[in-house]
């Protein structure tokens, strides 16, 4: 089944693409920009990354995505990620950045998204693999603070293809961002968001309401209200799930736990993905493989998460369709 998993055509729709700096390249950018790190090895890296719940994983993410800094420091983050993601069978990846989390730093828009965009080239060249790019807020900072950050996009919005909203969920909501996410519908970027996973179903429910995003980020917390798990159903609005990073959260306390089955059971569309994979302990075939351990499942229901990934994706038509039939060749000779 191992194998069968990694030659799934699989689709990555929810990444923090500074959520994938693995320990090594953190510290061969440090070097390279002269930045001195609070750890003295890789080892000691990976031993911090012990979280109790979003906040302390929020903390050490912030911390160390600031050996970012030049446009290549941006274009290696990607191309290290794509390089992983593609040999383990991802067909398409979906990666999103925090602005506003370089943009203190005195990073420039333009470093970010020249180096981001060169990546996702070269990553089509390079191993055919179709990218689309996420500009995400932070929730945990002023709506005025995302506002200019989409005012500073506009000269780039042909690079960027839809918006979204993350970081500390508890304390706040959707509705904080009513403006700015109008503002990017009037702009034409279609919308997502984190919700659901620390915060209430409540906020999976203003997150459709008022912002009207096409599809939710986690949204685990759905089940906390059956209403808003009927029109999830009826909607088919997707679910963004990321097994590993729930566990690692603490949202659940083992995979064992997971609400997946429940979630699969209520008929809702759901996708696989990794979140942040160099802090969550794995990839997006690693998420898959947790699955099939946790819950045993059928070779027909991983097809079902795959493909409803590429029928939300951000992709165009053709690309779509190349995919499906991908998918469909690939289920035939399962
Ligand atoms: O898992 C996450 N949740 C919210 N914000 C984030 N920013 C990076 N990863 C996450
Ligand atoms: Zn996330």
């Amino acid at each position: 089944m191992k194998d069968w998993l990694k030659a799934l055509p699989k689709v990555e729709l929810h990444l923090h693409i500074e959520g994938s700096l693995e320990p090594e390249l953190m510290f061969a950018l440090a070097e390279r920009n002269g930045i001195a790190l609070p750890y003295a090895s890789v080892k000691e890296v990976r031993a911090a990354y012990d979280f109790s719940d979003l906040q302390s994983f929020l903390d050490l993410y912030y911390q160390g995505m600031a050996v970012l800094r030049t446009t290549d420091d941006f274009n290696d983050l990607a191309i290290d990620y794509f390089r992983r993601a593609q040999a383990e069978g991802v067909v398409h990846v979906e990666l999103s950045f925090d602005p506003q989390a370089h943009l203190s730093r005195g990073i420039g828009f333009d470093v970010q998204i020249e180096g981001l965009t060169r990546a996702m080239r070269h990553a089509e060249r390079e191993w055919g693999l179709s990218t689309a790019l996420i500009m995400s807020f932070l929730r945990d900072k002023p709506a005025e603070d995302a506002m200019a950050v989409l005012e500073q996009a506009e000269p780039y919005l042909e690079l960027i293809d839809a918006v979204g909203l993350d970081s500390a969920e508890s304390g706040n909501p959707p509705s904080k961002f009513t403006e700015v996410f109008a503002r990017a519908k009037a702009l034409g970027l279609p919308r997502v968001a984190h919700a659901g996973e620390e915060g209430p179903a409540s906020y999976i429910s203003e997150a459709l309401d008022v912002l009207d995003v096409c599809r939710i980020d986690h949204g685990v917390r759905c089940l906390e209200d059956q209403e808003l798990v009927a029109r999830l159903r009826e909607t088919q609005i997707p679910l963004t799930v990321c097994p590993l990073s729930n566990v690692r959260l603490k949202v659940v306390e083992r995979i064992q736990d997971h609400p997946l089955p429940a979630l699969l059971d209520a008929g809702l569309k759901l996708t696989l993905n990794s979140d942040d994979p160099a802090y969550f302990g794995g990839g997006v075939l690693d998420n898959y493989l947790s699955c099939e351990q946790a819950f045993g499942w059928d070779k027909a229901t991983f097809i079902t998460m795959a493909r409803n990934a590429i029928e939300v994706a951000f992709m165009d038509e053709g690309r779509r369709q190349v995919l499906l039939a991908k998918l469909e060749d690939y289920s035939q000779a399962a």
